[in-house]
């Protein structure tokens, strides 16, 4: 079994909506990353629509279901939100934190705050109880004390967030207490029947060590593949990338 591949392509629109023009085309960018080999397709509705826009997710929607494969939709715990994942169907929805003024995905979701819990364990009975047969995962660290609570929930994986671990690779640096963290991680969650993916901050370098370790089902990437599509070609960056993937089976 190969490890699945999501591209992300919130980054497509982040260049839209720099000019406010209608390209680069997210409708465009989805289908050729399905055609070259991408086995989902990721895209986050931020609550400040900083990228992604409402009628994205209509339109990409379209276009993974012509191509029979998963949307996976990520999102903050927000009811307006709620109702746009509802009316969308995906395939699966992955909960993330946001901050207004944060850059990019700072980290996992903090579990350890009962009333963040509380709030996200309502939007996971909503979303599981309007959409059928949606999955569920959750962006969270890769920390014992919050996997114990992500098992009280009634989810399919959980993400980690490979942010930190990203940045010390491509520092130099050691990244074995990463691998440790994420074997130890990846353990716990299958004993709990939870899938384990993995994503943020992930290129063609960083993510070979997790593939060689076999840690995670699925990665999602996007920041990196939209950068390096710039002068390489979207379909010639992925289907490298999907090489990289192949040479690399879980068993
Ligand atoms: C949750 C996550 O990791 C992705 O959404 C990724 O960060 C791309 O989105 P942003 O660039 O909006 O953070
Ligand atoms: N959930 C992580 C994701 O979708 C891609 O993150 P990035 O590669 O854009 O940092």
């Amino acid at each position: 079994m190969i490890p699945r591949l999501g591209i992300n392509i919130d980054h497509v629109a982040t260049l839209r909506q720099a000019r406010g023009e209608d390209y680069p085309s997210v409708v465009d960018a989805a289908q050729v990353s399905l055609l070259n080999g991408a086995d989902q397709i990721t895209i986050h509705l931020r609550e400040d629509r900083r990228h992604i826009q409402d009628t994205d997710v209509e339109t990409v929607r379209l276009v993974t279901k012509r191509f029979g494969k998963p949307l996976n939709l990520e999102m903050g715990v927000n009811p307006e939100i709620v109702e746009i994942a509802i009316a969308s169907g995906p395939e699966w929805i992955c909960l993330v934190p946001e901050k207004r003024q944060e850059k990019t995905t700072e980290g996992g979701l903090d579990l350890l705050d009962d009333a963040n819990f509380i709030r996200i364990e309502e939007a996971v009975k909503k979303l599981k109880s309007s959409i059928k047969d949606v999955k569920i995962s959750l962006f969270l660290e890769a920390k014992i004390e919050v996997l114990i609570r992500a098992t009280q929930l009634n989810i399919d994986a959980v993400e980690i967030h490979t942010g930190e671990y990203a940045r010390v690779f491509s520092n130099g640096d050691d990244i074995g207490r990463f691998i440790e963290q994420y074997k130890a991680a990846k353990e716990f969650l299958t004993n709990n029947k939870i899938a384990t993916h993995a994503g943020h901050g992930l290129t063609d370098e960083s993510v070979v060590p997790l593939l060689e370790h076999k840690i995670f089902e699925e990665y999602n990437i996007g920041h990196w593949i939209i950068c390096h599509a710039l002068f390489n070609g979207l379909s010639n960056t992925i289907k490298s990338l999907k090489s990289v993937f192949d040479s690399h089976p879980l068993k």
